[in-house]
């Protein structure tokens, strides 16, 4: 897929990998709204983007991403403003084991509102024209973590439902492909404060260190290059891609 002349909702835009992932859309010459809770954080990128005169091409929409409604305030603004959907980022997401039922309301409820509400404006047996998801898991969607189980949890969700998602898409004609993407440990705001969102199971982090110091620490930019790949690539529909500082690979989940 050309990304040229593409509409891009990239939610948890404002930072990190989401910043990365609205980063390279641009780059590549899509157009994109940024949907985030962290207005100064979105406006200071915004700003970014006005010195690289790229900011005509993007829309700052501040969103909740836990509230469908403002999702859907959201899409029906982009659509307003670009006319339609073609890509989909569901990448918002927080850790935090103490409020649990907050991290499964943002990293999984909304990524299951936002890939529904996408269908209704991209889902070809509606009128629509077709386009790609990409859903922010995690490597903890497919390696069980120690001291995030909520989190873990979430993000086996995320692998779920978007490979179930691909096959209905191909099953119903929709024309949509749905990918996960899967990062190890990745330096941003929410790894670095980690630590301190594992509640009850914080004598646990010496494990997720660990992790670290196996698997090597991605940058943002390192994702979002994946996340790319993902969004490019027409014959990836249903993948789950894992990267690590070590390196990267689709996962080879059992068949039937
Ligand atoms: N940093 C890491 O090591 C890894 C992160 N991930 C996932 O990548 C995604 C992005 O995480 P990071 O960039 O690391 O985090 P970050 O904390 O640096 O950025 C997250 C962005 O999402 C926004 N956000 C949070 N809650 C929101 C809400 N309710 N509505 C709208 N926006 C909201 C924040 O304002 C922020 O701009 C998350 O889904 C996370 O689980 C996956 C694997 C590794
Ligand atoms: C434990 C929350 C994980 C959220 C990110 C994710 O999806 C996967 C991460 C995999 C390993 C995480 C290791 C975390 C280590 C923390 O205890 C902390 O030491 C990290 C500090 C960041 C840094 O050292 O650069």
């Amino acid at each position: 897929m050309a990304l040229s002349g593409k509409i891009a909702v990239v939610t948890g835009a404002a930072m990190g990998i989401g910043k990365a992932i609205t980063e390279i859309l641009l780059q590549n010459g899509a157009t994109v709204a940024l949907l985030d809770v962290n207005e100064p954080a979105a406006k200071a990128l915004m700003d970014e983007l006005q010195n690289k005169n790229e900011k005509d091409r993007a829309l700052f929409l501040k969103c909740d991403v836990e509230s469908e409604e403002q999702i859907q305030a959201a899409f029906q603004k982009t659509i307003e403003t670009f006319g339609r959907v073609d890509i989909l980022c569901n990448n918002a997401g927080i850790v935090d084991e103490t409020n649990w039922k907050k991290t499964i309301s943002i990293n999984l409820e909304a990524v299951i509102s936002g890939t529904y509400l996408a269908l209704e404006h991209m889902n070809k047996m509606t009128g629509g024209q077709g386009g790609v998801i990409v859903n922010t898991a995690s490597m903890t969607g497919v390696y069980p973590v120690q001291g995030c189980p909520v989190y873990t949890a979430t993000k086996h969700g995320v692998v779920g439902f978007t490979r179930a998602m691909a096959i209905n898409s191909t099953a119903s004609g929709y024309g949509i492909r749905l990918n996960a993407i899967c990062p190890g440990p990745v330096k941003t705001e929410l790894l670095n404060n980690s630590s301190l969102k594992l509640g009850q199971f914080s004598p646990l982090q010496q494990s997720a260190n660990q992790i670290l110091e196996v698997m090597g620490i991605l940058s943002a930019s390192d994702v979002a290059e994946a996340v790319l790949e993902l969004v490019t690539d027409e014959t990836k529909n249903g993948e789950a891609l894992v990267i690590l500082g070590k390196g990267k690979h689709f996962v080879a989940f059992p068949s039937m």
